[in-house]
């Protein structure tokens, strides 16, 4: 809760002024019972009647008085709380799209969802409550006990007793419940990753008949989830019902004793009466306090998840330009130097990868599966950073240029890439200032005009592109990635949807009109790379063949095979 207080502070004044409301509103509650033990005991007998309204009126005054002011602190505390968790929210979000991509995979996406999510809600619903009965719940509690005591000692002797034995209870709960919150929001994070991957991936589920795998999958986690919801539950459950035992045993001791000191001339019906009021009163104050306790619980373990995010330092900081900065000026545009780079530390995913390319060249990545393809992408846009040896762009190195200016020069189509529920135009803008014609020309130049001329500009995409086919996805995809004329264009197997005509007559079309954009092209299809001014063959993360297609063809055996599987004679013809 600490790690958070500096979103709490900015709100200290109208959460003072909160509990000041809450305050004023629980003693005007308090004296309710105590007006209503002096009508019946000293007003009703005196047969005043003007006397009987007025002390009446007074006691329906103070009910509005505490309605009132119970509800606009009420409505208080929701809009501070509701603030900071925005503001908590806020800064969380904006922590999670700054962590690198390996601490995102530390975390999971689906844990920094349900901590976006479910535990931002608790953090929540605990300052509110805490607001709520924070001071409502003592003032009740202590004033009952207060009021009573002067009123009639003997008797709040017996429901003193009774409040340590609640206090100790509430405690060893509670030190129990919070570990078993925390273990509940991991199996949640376990839930949404089966759902998301559930949701996601629902096409090939079905295709591949594994609906039941996956039923029986989501049932076990469900089943995790309600095991250790309903561990959490029985620990906590015993707070409430064990209080208000404890309580009414109390009570009915009370009323026991009452009835006779009453017999005994020793006190009055409107005394008994009040005692039963203040009693309820005191019986709802200590629950309260109780549901405090169990949403603390729950608050505290979620406000610890959100601040160990929050907490996490900048992995990828933006490095002093004259400690990286090339000293001899340099003609290339993109350099890898002698880059290794390994996802896990265990096994090198990118061995000694050195290469150099000058501005408009294109540079076409092949090889196997898992070979390290996208791992060069990864690199130079910076999403890991390298282990060791260096990526310049016009001779500086990455990790001294700053994210945005760094991510403005891509122009990028990663695979089985997104698209959004929105127009075939928005979807091709993303929120940038392009004028229409600036779209039209990338739907042109990536041959998506011919099927946008069809549907229309205004045709609504749904979530995923789940209303496209394959080609049409792709198509859209490079629009979007060429639209804001990028100084980089990376095609990661962004045409192995397209037809082999489409997908020639769109490389045509890039050199033609992106002349001065240098180009990566990550492919399966030797066609799609044939033309690149540099090919790289990869193999577990280390380059086995570097050259024109014609060079590969006589200098790297794996490149011919493929070239040949795939092109036939037409593989030795010129690019
Ligand atoms: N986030 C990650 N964490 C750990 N290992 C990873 C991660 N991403 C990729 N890898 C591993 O790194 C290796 C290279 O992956 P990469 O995605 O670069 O392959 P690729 O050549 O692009 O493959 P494909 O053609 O199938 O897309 C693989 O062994 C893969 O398992």
């Amino acid at each position: 809760m600490r790690s958070l207080m500096k979103y709490i502070r900015p709100f200290f004044g109208y959460i003072a002024a909160t509990l000041s409301i809450k305050f004023i509103a629980s003693i005007v509650e308090l004296f309710i019972p105590l007006i209503l033990a002096t009508i019946i005991d000293d007003i009703v007998p005196t047969g005043d009647v003007r006397a009987i309204f007025l002390w009446g009126g007074m006691m329906a005054l103070c009910a509005v008085t505490a309605l009132v002011g119970n509800v606009v602190a009420n409505r208080m505390a929701a809009k501070s709380s509701g603030s900071i968790t925005e503001h908590i929210r806020h800064d969380l979000f904006y922590k999670i799209s700054f962590l690198s991509a390996r601490q995102l995979d530390q975390f999971t996406i689906p844990s920094a969802v349900s901590r976006l999510t479910t535990d931002t809600y608790n953090v929540n619903q605990m300052l509110a409550r805490m607001q709520r009965l924070g001071v409502r719940g003592p003032i009740l509690l202590i004033g009952g006990i207060i009021i009573t005591m002067i009123m009639d000692a003997g008797l709040t002797m017996i429901l003193l007793l009774t409040l340590p034995i609640i206090a100790v209870l509430v405690y060893a709960v509670t030190k129990k419940g919070i570990p078993l919150y925390t273990k509940q929001q991991g199996v949640l994070d376990r839930m949404v990753r089966v759902v998301q991957e559930n949701i996601t991936g629902a096409r090939v589920i079905k295709a591949l008949s594994k609906s039941s795998y996956e039923r029986a999958r989501y049932d076990r986690v469900n089943n995790d989830l309600a095991d250790v919801e309903q561990h959490a539950g029985n620990v906590m459950a015993i707070t409430n019902p064990g209080s208000t035992l404890i309580l009414n045993l109390g009570l009915t001791l009370v009323v026991a004793v009452g009835a006779f000191r009453l017999n005994a001339g020793l006190t009055s019906s409107g005394v008994i009466i009040a005692f039963l009021n203040y009693f309820t009163i005191i019986l709802n104050a200590m629950l309260g306090i109780t549901r405090i306790f169990v949403l603390c619980s729950k608050g505290e373990a979620s406000a610890k998840r959100i601040a160990e995010v929050l907490r996490t330092p900048q992995d990828l900081t933006v490095e002093p330009a004259d400690e990286k900065e090339s000293e001899v000026p340099t003609p290339a545009h993109i350099v890898f130097d002698h880059v290794c780079f390994s996802y896990e530390k265990v096994k090198a995913n990118v061995k000694d990868l050195s290469f150099s390319l000058r501005r408009g060249q294109t540079l076409g990545i092949i090889g196997a599966t898992g070979s390290g393809k996208s791992t060069i992408i990864n690199l130079l846009m910076r999403f890991y950073d390298v282990d060791s040896g260096c990526i310049l762009i016009d001779g500086k190195d990455i990790r001294t240029i700053e994210p945005t200016a760094l991510q403005k020069k891509f122009g990028v189509v990663f695979q089985n890439d997104f698209l959004f529920a929105d127009t075939i135009e928005e979807n091709i803008r993303y929120f940038r200032a392009l004028s229409r014609e600036e779209i039209a020309d990338a739907a042109q130049a990536a041959q998506a005009q011919e099927f946008i001329d069809t549907v229309g500009m205004d045709y609504g995409v749904l979530a995923r592109g789940n209303n496209l086919s394959g080609g049409q996805k792709q198509r859209l995809l490079i629009a979007r990635a060429l639209a804001a004329k990028p100084e980089i264009l990376i095609l990661d197997d962004a045409s192995s949807a397209l037809d082999y005509k489409t997908d020639a007559v769109l490389r045509r079309e890039l050199s033609r009109r992106h002349f001065g954009t240098t180009s990566i092209i990550v492919a399966q299809r030797i066609s799609s790379i044939k033309g690149a001014d540099m090919i790289l063959v990869l193999e577990n993360g280390s380059v086995i063949g570097c050259g024109t297609h014609d060079t590969l063809m006589k200098t790297c055996a794996v490149y011919q095979e493929i070239a040949e599987s795939q092109m036939g004679e037409g593989a030795h013809t010129d690019a």
